[in-house]
């Protein structure tokens, strides 16, 4: 099993170009199954859960051709087995998202219920809940989802869908449900992540009758047929936030090519109180930090929440900062009920982390000391990497599968700016 080898205290200086965002590139790959006609996609990040996708929907019928340069060929004209195995959802749970679009296009599909990860349970009833509303009769039988149309309906109809909470997945699942529904949807209390507006827009491109995306109000006026289109998937904010908070930690000075500051602003805020520099134009983000973080870097207080507030998917990056930054600090996850898998890690490094219940409260410390560390999620593997780009020695990174999931050469991208980081086996 791959690890990462990372030898701490280097400074990281030069450019790194921000990638397709993973979390905008699977709806859209899902999008595609929305049509008979050729989908393209271009910035398409090079991930694992990105081929798991494509292997997914190859598995129903589509052909989905990849080139080197980011750009995947879609063509769902011959998608004949609108099924989601088991093999497939279990390592990814975006895959909830073929669900939606398969039933709207085909009347009919069978998805796997994706099942709990390690970050919390992550339930799909406001899934169910909209689509039923629309027209489907779910049921789950032996871990399946198996959807159909109710009534003797050919078509999903528009419905009024209020949600429980805010759901990202959820929200997307009905806007492609919804764009081939007969009649209008209003999606109340709708995801406002900019993978949503992404997502829209590739549907407008198709021919979908959407406003209001990028607000808690969607509506959608159905359509009776989506065409093909083109379209560019946005830069990946998480993984542009995830190298802001390396060179914060590490001191340098980084420019993210592609880096979009407007979809990160809670994150530069807090990096900006913290002390680090963060200027922003149309190119991109550039960020500029003193070694040692101890000595410039004040530790700041966060709560996740929904877009626009801090994201979920960047608490644990955040946190190594503040574990070695001077000061007390709290962090609050308020998203997933079990998202604080990397403090024992943290703390494994020589970091003060205690949790008590949905906060986590920290103690700056001067220094962290290498040591091998496991990575339990996605983030969480972010977090242990930067840390160990800090920590005196070696830190060895175990578990990494969760980091290839959806980081596009990481390794080699912190490598070109000065990082001393291997692939080990
Ligand atoms: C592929 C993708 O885009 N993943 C992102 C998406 O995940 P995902 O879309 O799965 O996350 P949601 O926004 O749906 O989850 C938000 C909260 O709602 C709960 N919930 C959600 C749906 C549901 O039917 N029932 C329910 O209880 C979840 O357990 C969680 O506590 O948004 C999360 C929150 O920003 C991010 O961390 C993930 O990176
Ligand atoms: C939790 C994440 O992703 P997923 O929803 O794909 O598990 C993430 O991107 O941090």
């Amino acid at each position: 099993m791959d690890k990462l080898l990372v030898r701490g205290g280097r400074t990281l200086n030069g450019e790194v170009l921000i990638s397709g965002a993973k979390n905008a590139a699977l709806p859209e790959l899902c999008a595609a199954l929305l049509t008979d006609q050729p989908v393209t996609l271009h910035n398409v990040p090079q991930l694992q859960d990105v081929a798991t996708m494509l292997k997914l929907i190859r598995n129903m019928g589509v052909t989905a051709e990849r080139a080197d340069d980011g750009t995947v060929s879609l063509d769902a004209g011959g998608l004949n087995n609108p099924e989601a195995p088991y093999e497939l959802v279990k390592t990814m749970r975006a895959s909830v998202l073929a669900l939606g679009p398969l039933l709207a296009r085909f009347g009919h599909a069978k998805v796997s219920l994706p099942g709990g990860c390690a970050i919390g349970s992550r339930p799909v009833d406001q899934h169910l809940k909209g689509l039923q509303a629309m027209g489907a009769e779910i049921d789950v039988d032996h871990g399946y989802m198996v959807a159909k149309l109710g009534g003797g309906r050919t078509r999903l109809k528009g419905a009024r869908i209020a949600t429980d909470m805010v759901t990202v997945t959820g929200t997307e699942n009905f806007l492609m449900a919804a764009a081939l529904a007969e009649g209008e949807t209003m999606l109340e209390n709708a995801a406002q992540e900019p993978e949503i507006p992404d997502l829209a827009e590739m549907l407008i491109a198709m021919g979908a009758k959407i406003e209001g995306h990028g607000t808690s109000r969607i509506h959608i006026q159905g359509v009776e047929r989506l065409h093909g289109c083109t379209h560019k998937v946005v830069a990946d904010r998480i993984e542009a936030g995830t190298f802001l908070c390396a060179v914060a930690a590490t001191g340098g000075d980084v420019f993210l090519r592609h880096a979009r500051a407007d979809h990160l602003d809670a994150v530069i805020d807090k990096l900006r109180d913290a002390g680090a520099i963060v200027t922003a134009n149309e190119d991109g983000i550039r960020i500029q930090g003193t070694a040692p973080a101890y000595e410039h870097l004040k530790a700041q207080n966060f709560r996740t929440t929904e877009y626009p507030g801090f994201p979920t998917d960047m608490q644990a990056q955040f946190m190594v900062l503040n574990a070695i930054a001077k000061g007390a600090s709290k962090v609050t996850e308020t998203i997933f009920e079990n998202r604080f898998m990397h403090v024992n890690e943290l703390v494994r490094l020589g970091a003060h982390i205690q949790i008590d219940g949905k906060v986590a409260v920290l103690e700056g410390v001067q220094k962290l000391s290498g040591a091998t560390v496991m990575a339990t999620d996605l983030r969480a593997s972010a977090s242990l990497v930067i840390a160990g780009l800090v920590a005196d020695g070696e830190t060895l990174v175990d578990r990494i599968y969760h980091l290839d999931r959806g980081y596009d050469k990481m390794e080699a991208k912190l490598r070109a700016i000065g990082a001393d980081i291997e692939r080990v086996k």
